[in-house]
């Protein structure tokens, strides 16, 4: 990889010699891979990664490079995510109790991460601006399990308008000018340039506005980037800091964490709370990370949300005809139809502002006098709470993922829905008709 000129310029200007050198010296090594477990599904015993070398401080974080289509990435028990931005989520410290905002969410490294670490309770908005990346985000959400996430598909500056102080906890891992990316992804430094690294320093700023006006005063702000351009690390930490009711939080470090550097904001002494991860200290592809509070203590407002609509008598027998010959163990505190499609709602919103993708769990569609299970419900409960499981060979997970149906030999399956799993990972609805097992593998997650 050629790095840009001005890029090793900027740094040489930046940097002491030493440092200089041996940051450009580690952008020319491979790219440190790392992944998460999925707490909420996954037993280490069973895993296909070896989970030798956790990274440190990061709850489920390890060391190592996984595939994307194992049974382990199907079944939503591991996500592939670069170490250093691990420590974003696990510096928001979320709890199980919060409103939490993760308001640049897509692919969904940081919103899997968030909503393992609140066990999947409370509320978790996972919001991205752009419609295509906030499809992948939702199915990411989908694969994870996850039934206390909504996905929205807003502006930062639309999602303020619906939801003023409403969040205990916001992350905003901003668009940026990438420079953490180059080792993994060497055509990211063909878009380098100082006016780019302007241009996200500004809509950064936009960014952080609109995530202020979300924050409840008491509320937390946690700020990062994957590149190393003062612009958009200290400089607006330092531009953040000076906005109204605006506190630093200063962050722990670990061992190789690197401290902001207030040299590279002005002598602002306070970005020294702020940590870097730089790859040629820590063993990651880079990162900033920066935390303030919001002064006060006011708790969140609730928005004036739609009253949930009832379901009709002919829908609540369907539904419940489905819950007794199929699950066990499972109920859902509210139940929401919107059309024909049955949701276990997260949270109440105001609709007409919002752009929701999903809200919660989405548990099937009612049908001509049958209701059909959504992929989302399969990936959402645990083995003990379906009353029928399909264990797979490895010959007939071949076929399944391809999309095939399998003929069943074991007559001890009654006729409907079944869990389907392969090495007892769960990743897709079967249904046993006529002596088959008939394939209900969404057809964008089969494997060609
Ligand atoms: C660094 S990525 C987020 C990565 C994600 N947090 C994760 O861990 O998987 C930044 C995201 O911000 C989105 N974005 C771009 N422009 C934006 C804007 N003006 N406001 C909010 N988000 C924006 C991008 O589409 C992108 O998905």
């Amino acid at each position: 990889m050629t790095l840009p000129a001005m890029f090793l310029n900027r740094y040489q200007q930046l940097m002491a010699p030493a440092e200089f050198t041996a940051f450009k010296q580690s952008l020319t090594q491979p790219a440190t891979h790392g992944f998460r477990i999925n707490p909420l599904k996954a037993s280490l015993s069973q895993l296909q990664e070896s989970v030798a070398q956790p990274v440190p401080g990061i709850a489920n974080g390890y060391y190592g490079q996984i595939q994307g289509q194992s049974i382990d990435h199907l079944a939503g028990w591991i996500y592939s995510q670069d170490p250093s931005a691990m420590n974003v989520a696990q510096l928001a410290a979320p709890q199980a109790h919060e409103r939490v905002l993760d308001l640049c969410a897509a692919p969904g490294g940081k919103t899997t991460q968030l909503a393992a670490l609140m066990n999947d309770q409370g509320l978790l908005v996972a919001n991205e601006i752009n419609h295509q990346r906030a499809l992948v985000l939702s199915s990411n959400v989908e694969r994870w399990g996850l039934t206390h996430t909504v996905v929205t598909n807003n502006s930062p500056e639309q999602l303020a308008q619906a939801l003023p102080e409403f969040f205990d906890c916001i992350v905003v891992d901003a668009p940026c000018s990438g420079e953490g990316l180059f080792r993994k992804d060497p055509s990211a430094s063909d878009y380098w340039s100082v006016a780019n690294i302007q241009f996200c320093a500004q809509r950064q700023k936009k960014i952080l506005t609109a995530a202020l006006t979300m924050l409840r005063p008491g509320g937390r702000l946690i700020y990062s980037t994957c590149t190393f351009a003062p612009e958009e690390d200290e400089q607006n930490l330092s531009w953040l800091l000076d906005q109204p009711q605006i506190q630093l939080l200063p962050l722990p470090a670990l061992s190789k964490m690197d401290r902001g550097r207030p040299a590279w904001a002005q002598q602002r002494m306070a970005v020294q709370g702020a940590l870097r991860l730089f790859p040629h200290h820590y063993r990651g592809e880079g990162h900033f990370i920066a935390a303030v509070s919001k002064q006060g203590t006011a708790p969140s407002t609730r928005p004036a949300g739609k009253s949930l609509k009832r379901l009709s008598a002919d829908q609540v027998q369907l539904w419940q005809q489905f819950q007794t010959t199929t699950l066990t163990g499972v109920s859902f505190k509210q139940l929401q139809p919107q059309a024909e499609v049955l949701w276990a709602p997260a949270g109440i919103f105001p609709q007409s502002q919002l752009k929701i993708i999903r809200n919660g769990l989405r548990l099937g569609q009612f049908k001509k006098k049958r209701f059909e299970p959504d992929h989302a419900l399969v990936m959402a409960l645990s083995p003990t709470q379906f009353q029928q499981r399909f264990d797979l060979t490895a010959e007939q997970f071949a076929h399944f993922v391809h999309g095939e149906a399998l003929i069943l030999k074991n007559k001890a399956y009654a006729p409907g829905w079944v869990a389907v799993s392969y090495q007892q990972k769960i990743f897709a609805w079967g249904k046993v008709v006529q002596g088959q097992l008939k394939n209900f593998l969404p057809k964008g997650l089969r494997i060609q």
